[in-house]
């Protein structure tokens, strides 16, 4: 009963009940056994000296005032939960060396406490949702060994890291902007650990700084001229001569795998010869540690060195893994529907990126690749798939990226590796149905014309037949910002059937919410053709009336078309026209599926109205384009 009242149980209840809103922790005051054998904790003399409490569905915050009391603390990993809000002050646990907070959805700026812990080793912050700069000061701490802050929000200039500790540095995937200081720690790293950073420059990313003045902004120095480096030039960096001219596809086959051995080898080696390194020098270090740290008595240098070890095994693991994402990162794209390889992944590596946008299940990035390409990259966000396995993503993606459809943007090419999926699809340069309703930065809001609406809405409904149809399967997140609008301004779909390997995360945006029929609004279920029927509806409703999906009224056909027309006032259009879109609307919403049309019926009302227009116009339709 002494051991449950202790500041320590207190300061493990106290989070508990703040973090584990769902109760998979059961830490208890009534239970019968010691706070010292609870999950995840170990403690050294009664005090928690180590406090491991990772992937458990955690999915509150992390309250302020809680761990921070467990003074004694080495080790707190609370990796891959769902915890929200910011990291609190730890300030107190000045005795921390390992700190692992990744994969959570933590928000605010980076925990400036931890900057004050100069024993801490590990740090890693990586995929959260954390802003604002990194601070200078943590180039000051010179014990740090593995720091990986990747896939996060933090914005301006990256610290001079120079601490000859480091031996895993990660900062991809994030707003980082101007020059890489050029310092001998940080070039030591590769360009994957600057990666998707797209206003970044400098040698280690093949990216030139422009001195310049930036006419448009932070986001004008992501334009640089492509790198000069060509596929030759990168396999003969690793020491690979290439072999004699063959017929092109065989060469560009040979010549990427040549790439990827030779990536891999090499990367292998550096890696562990990094590891070999920090782990004999961290077994010299261990008696003079202990020796340094013998102020604190017999007890205390003894827990030292078990904690030590402890450390070493866990950073062993984690560099394993790191290197085992970087060896597979060597392999090579995977190019769909039996189309031949353009370009490799080191090229993809290389093009200058721009940020499109964060979506729901990863971030989009226009890539221009060396040879002039433009390609838009998908980067799946390894948490949302995190219950997709290799072989389900692989088998997926062979299906999806099999898809071709006047009306569809084509899925190009995948890859994946440990924590990483990629897709490559064309990049569609007219923008998005999205801003041509709800305007953008050089277009204003306007409802379209109904004849633009019949056409977009007929081109929708074709690529969602096909993939109904023809292949079965789901589109799953139909929006206005999915579709896109290709070379001749034809409407095409893009982000389709990836909702099916993504765990259901509970919808917050109204908009999104609107856009889900009753059948999947508050439940787990999966997406089927009827709620893709529901959520076109919704789509047709947003086109017809410029008013987000938030905003459509629930009210009787009657006044719906009363709401229509006060939504596009000074159209002057065709109201008989406008109702029979208006109809093809109301029938996708009804709340029974099956009472709902099939995307195949949805055309053929679609097409009724169009002859009719034709006939009473005389006129044909002149557009019949591809994406
Ligand atoms: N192939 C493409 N060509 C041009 N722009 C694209 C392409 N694919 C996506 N975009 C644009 O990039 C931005 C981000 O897209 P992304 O798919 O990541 O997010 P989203 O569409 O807002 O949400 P979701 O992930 O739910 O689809 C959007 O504005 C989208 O219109």
């Amino acid at each position: 009963a002494k051991l449950l009242t202790s500041p320590e149980a207190t300061a493990l209840l106290g989070f508990q009940s703040k973090a584990d809103l769902r109760n998979h922790l059961g830490f208890s005051r009534n239970a019968s056994i010691p706070f010292c054998d609870w999950q995840g904790v170990t403690c050294y003399q009664q005090k928690v000296v180590r406090l491991i409490l990772e992937d458990l569905s955690l999915g509150g915050v992390f309250a302020p005032n809680t761990l921070s009391q467990l003074g004694q603390l080495r080790v707190l990993s609370l990796q891959n939960n769902s915890l929200t809000g910011p990291i609190p002050d730890l300030s107190a646990l000045v005795n921390l060396k390992t700190l692992f907070l990744d994969h959570n959805f933590f928000t605010g700026s980076f925990p400036v406490s931890t900057l004050s812990f100069h024993r801490l080793r590990t740090l890693d912050l990586s995929y959260n949702n954390l802003t604002g700069n990194i601070p200078n000061s943590l180039a000051y701490l010179d014990r740090l060994y593995y720091l990986r802050l990747d896939r996060n929000w933090f914005n301006g200039t990256i610290p001079p890291f120079n601490q000859s500790s480091l031996k895993t540095f990660n900062i991809s995937g994030n707003n980082l902007t101007g020059a890489i200081p050029v310092t001998p720690t940080l070039q030591r790293f590769d360009f994957s650990s600057f990666l998707w950073n797209p206003g970044l420059c400098g040698e280690i990313i093949h990216k030139e700084c422009h001195p310049g003045p930036h006419f448009f902004g932070p986001t004008a120095a992501v334009v640089a001229p492509p790198p000069t480096v060509v596929l030759g030039q990168s396999a003969e960096e690793h020491g690979v001569e290439l072999a004699q001219p063959q017929p092109i596809s065989k060469q560009h086959k040979r010549t990427a795998i040549i790439i990827g051995f030779s990536t891999g080898v090499f990367v292998l080696i550096g890696s562990l010869l990094c590891f070999v390194l920090a782990v004999r020098k961290q077994t010299d270090k261990k008696q003079s540690t202990a020796a340094a740290e013998s102020d604190d008595g017999a007890a205390a240098a003894q827990a030292a060195a078990v904690i030590q070890m402890e450390q070493e095994t866990e950073l062993e693991e984690k560099v394993k893994r790191v290197q085992g994402m970087q060896v597979a990162k060597s392999g090579n794209l995977i190019f769909c529907a039996g189309e031949a390889q353009l370009y490799s992944l080191d090229q993809l590596m290389r093009a200058s990126a721009e940020l499109l946008g964060r979506g729901t299940v990863g971030t989009t990035y226009k890539a221009v690749l060396d040879n002039r390409t433009v390609v838009t990259v998908k980067r799946l966000d390894a948490g949302k798939l995190a219950a997709t396995t290799k072989e389900m993503f692989e088998q997926h993606m062979e299906s999806v990226g099999g898809l071709r459809h006047p009306n569809l943007v084509p899925l190009r090419a995948y890859f994946q590796a440990k924590e990483e999926r990629l897709l490559i699809y064309d990049f569609q340069s007219n923008g998005s149905l999205f801003s041509l309703i709800h305007g953008s930065k050089s277009t204003r809001a306007k409802p379209l014309h109904w004849t633009s609406c019949l056409k977009i809405a007929e081109d929708v409904a074709q690529g969602l037949s096909y993939i109904h149809q023809a292949w079965r399967l789901v589109h799953g997140n139909l929006k206005s910002t999915n579709v896109l609008l290709g070379p001749d301004f034809e409407a095409c779909l893009a982000d389709y059937c990836l909702a099916a390997l993504v765990t259901s995360v509970h919808e917050e945006d109204p908009d999104g919410i609107a856009r889900k029929p009753p059948e999947i609004r508050n439940s787990n279920h999966q997406a089927t053709s009827k709620s893709d029927v529901f959520t076109y509806g919704v789509l047709l409703l947003e086109l017809l009336s410029g008013k987000p999906p938030s905003q459509h009224p629930l009210l009787a056909p009657d006044e719906m078309m009363h709401w229509l027309r006060s939504c596009r006032e000074d159209d002057g259009g065709d109201d008989e026209r406008l109702g029979m879109l208006l109809e093809v609307a109301i029938s996708c919403s009804l709340s029974s599926p099956e009472q709902r049309p099939t995307m195949w019926q949805i055309l053929k009302m679609l097409q009724e109205i169009k002859e009719a227009v034709l006939m009473e116009n005389g006129e044909l339709d002149p557009l019949s384009r591809t994406c």
